[in-house]
């Protein structure tokens, strides 16, 4: 373990004039207040499966949750359940309930509707900054720096330009192109082809929001963290299992913890491992990095995996 360095990090700034706002800001984290404590969300992109995305849902159950809080109070830390499936056909509301305002810490209880029934409950904490003595953390995988590797869309192109890839494979590709994802990726150790071999159940990716964030607001940049750590999170407990594809799934809890200040809109490392799964489930913890070594946040997920095994002539 390595000592946390406490101070401020050496970032490089995403320069506003460069670099349009985040869609993430202006829109999906945008909520509109309609009472209060009571909140409306809008939906920017929503996944193949048509079920909303569980990110969305929960980065904004923390922006309703931190809404009611004092400026003095950051975010440390939240536990969700996705109890129902999220429809993209109309909006979200969040009903905030101001639980608990102690002398250090806050608790908020969130619950995101749809057609009058709960879709998500949230716990939220939030704590004021207190110096202490007490500080470690693990120490960041030593990996390629995000300049040295190419973006999901640069590799989606490259395994495009392969002449021997089958049609199958190419419509795949052309349908992942066309998502229109508020974030952006550079897997650390993309595969050399489209088709995959087996793996331990870890990887590790930069990511960060597309578009300009700014610094300043904490609280915000937590609530895009909470949105971008359940992109890629499930899907690595897939990595051992090539010749098995997923018809069913979809994360059912969520937690996450914050440690330090960070930027949403800067490459941070997300390093995701899966240390078990079973019984039609898998959990998986994540781990969101600093480029400068510092660990800005940590989250944990189970989610439902019902999987199919792949015979050679479906993957063609
Ligand atoms: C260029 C960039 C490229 C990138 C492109 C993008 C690529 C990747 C996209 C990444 C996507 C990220 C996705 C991240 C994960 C998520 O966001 S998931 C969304 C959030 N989570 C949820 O929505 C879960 C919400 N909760 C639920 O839906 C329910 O709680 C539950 C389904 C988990 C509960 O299940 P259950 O109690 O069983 O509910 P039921 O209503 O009874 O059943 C639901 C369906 O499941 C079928 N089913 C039930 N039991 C079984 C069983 N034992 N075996 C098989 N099937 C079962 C049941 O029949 C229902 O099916 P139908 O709906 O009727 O088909």
């Amino acid at each position: 373990m390595a000592e946390r360095d406490a101070g401020e990090s050496d970032h490089t700034t995403a320069s506003p004039q460069n670099d349009l706002r985040s869609v993430l800001v202006t829109s999906v984290l945008n909520l509109e207040e309609l009472d209060v404590d009571l909140y409306r969300g809008t939906h920017h992109w929503v996944p193949r499966s048509q079920r909303l995305f569980g990110g969305q849902i929960v980065g904004q159950a923390l922006v309703a949750a931190a809404k009611s809080v004092g400026d003095n109070l950051f975010a440390h830390s939240l536990h969700c359940y996705f109890v129902r499936a999220g429809d993209p056909k109309v909006p979200v509301l969040y009903q905030v309930e101001r639980t608990r305002d102690g002398r250090s810490f806050a608790v908020r209880s969130v619950k995101a509707v749809q057609h009058g029934q709960p879709i998500l409950t949230c716990q939220a904490s939030f704590h004021m900054q207190q110096p202490s003595p007490l500080q470690h953390q693990f120490t960041m995988p030593q990996v390629p720096q995000p300049e040295d590797l190419l973006t999901v869309e640069e590799l989606i192109h490259l395994y495009l330009s392969k002449p021997d890839l089958a049609e199958k494979s190419k419509q795949g590709l052309n349908k992942l192109l066309a998502n229109e994802v508020p974030i952006e990726i550079k897997p650390v150790n993309p595969p050399h082809s489209f088709t995959r071999a087996a793996s331990e159940p870890r990887k590790l990716f930069w990511v960060r929001a597309r578009g300009h964030i700014g610094e300043g607001n904490m609280k915000l940049h937590c609530c895009v963290a909470a949105y971008v750590s359940d992109f890629a999170l499930l899907g690595t407990a897939l990595l051992p299992y090539p010749n098995h594809r997923a018809h069913f799934s979809a994360s059912l809890d969520h937690a996450m913890w914050f440690h330090s200040t960070f930027r949403a809109d800067e490459w941070m490392l997300y390093e995701c491992e899966s240390p078990w799964a079973g019984g039609s489930r898998a959990l998986i913890q994540g781990r969101l990095w600093r480029r400068d070594g510092v660990l800005a946040a940590s989250c944990s997920q189970e989610g439902v995996l019902r999987v199919k095994e792949v015979t050679e002539s479906s993957k063609l």
